[in-house]
C-alpha cells in the first residue's frame, strides 16, 4: 500500500518530505478550480506566479493574465480568478499566467515533488483514476486561506483519502480525520461548505456560480499536471 499524507497550509509544508512523492495542490475557492476550468477551455498551459509584476509582465510574451487580490480581479488584468468567466469563451490554444492569493503560493512550494497535480472537484475521477495508475505515495497540500487552515481544501482531501483507500492508507492523523468528515458531510458538500469562511466570503462578492462551479464533480476528464513548470492538460 502506498501513503497518504495532508498538509493543511503551504506554512507548514516545510515539515513534509515531498521527495518521490505526487503531491496534489488544491485551492478549491477557486485557483484549482479555475485552473481546470481555463484548461478544459482550451488554456494549453498555465504559468503561475507569485507577485503581480512578474504576472503582467508576460503580456508582453503573449499570454493572456489572470490574477486577483483580495478575491477581486487586478485592474488591468485580462481575467481574475472565477472558473466561470473562463467558460464563456473558447481560449483554444492560448497560453495563461496566473496570480491569486493562495494557490499559486502553494504551488510555488511543491517544486521539489516528483509530480505535482492541480486539485478541483470537476476533474475528480480523473485525478483518482491517474494517481492509481502511478503507485506512488500521495501528499494534499491545501493551498488554505493567507496561511490558515480551511474547510473546502480540507475536505477535498478528504475525499481524496475516501477515494484512494483501495490503495493508500491513511494513517496520518490530518488524513484520517478529514476522510472521517467527508464521510459524514460528502453527501451533502454544497450544503455544508456553505458554511465555510470562503464560500460565505464569496457569496458576499455575489459570485454563487463560482461557488457552484467549484463544488460539482467530474464535469471533465482531464488532470492538471506541472510539467516544466506549467500547469498542462493531460486526457485521463
Ligand atoms: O480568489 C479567491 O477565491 C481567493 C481570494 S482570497 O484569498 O479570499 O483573498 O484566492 P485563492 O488563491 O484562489 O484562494
Ligand atoms: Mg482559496
Amino acid at each position: 500500500m502506498n501513503q497518504l499524507e495532508v498538509c493543511f497550509s503551504p506554512e507548514l509544508i516545510h515539515l513534509h518530505d515531498l521527495e518521490g512523492k505526487i503531491v496534489v495542490v488544491v485551492d478549491i475557492f477557486r485557483a484549482t478550480s479555475t485552473m481546470i476550468a481555463a484548461l478544459a477551455n482550451g488554456i494549453e498551459e498555465i504559468q503561475t506566479f507569485a507577485d503581480l509584476e512578474s504576472c503582467r509582465s508576460m503580456r508582453e510574451k503573449g499570454y493572456l493574465i489572470a490574477g486577483e487580490r483580495n478575491g477581486k480581479t487586478v485592474e488591468g488584468f485580462d481575467l481574475g480568478n472565477s472558473p466561470v468567466a473562463f467558460l464563456e469563451e473558447y481560449y483554444g490554444g492560448k497560453k495563461l499566467a496566473m496570480t491569486t492569493t493562495n494557490g499559486t503560493l502553494a504551488i510555488s512550494k511543491s517544486q521539489s515533488a516528483d509530480e505535482i497535480l492541480i486539485g478541483a472537484f470537476p476533474n475528480f475521477s480523473s485525478s483518482i483514476r491517474y494517481i492509481q495508475a502511478q503507485q506512488k505515495d500521495v501528499l494534499i497540500h491545501c493551498a488554505g486561506w493567507k496561511g490558515r487552515f480551511n474547510l473546502e481544501d480540507s475536505l477535498y482531501a478528504g475525499a481524496l483519502a475516501k477515494a484512494l483507500e483501495g490503495t493508500h492508507s491513511s494513517d496520518d492523523d490530518g488524513a484520517l480525520a478529514m476522510k472521517t468528515l467527508f464521510e459524514k458531510e460528502g453527501h451533502q458538500l454544497k450544503q455544508y461548505l456553505s458554511k465555510a469562511s470562503h464560500a460565505k466570503r464569496l457569496q458576499n462578492q455575489g459570485i454563487e456560480k463560482d461557488i457552484d462551479f467549484c463544488l460539482t464533480l467530474d464535469l471533465y476528464y482531464l488532470v492538471g499536471k506541472v510539467v516544466n513548470d506549467r500547469v498542462r492538460p493531460i486526457s485521463f
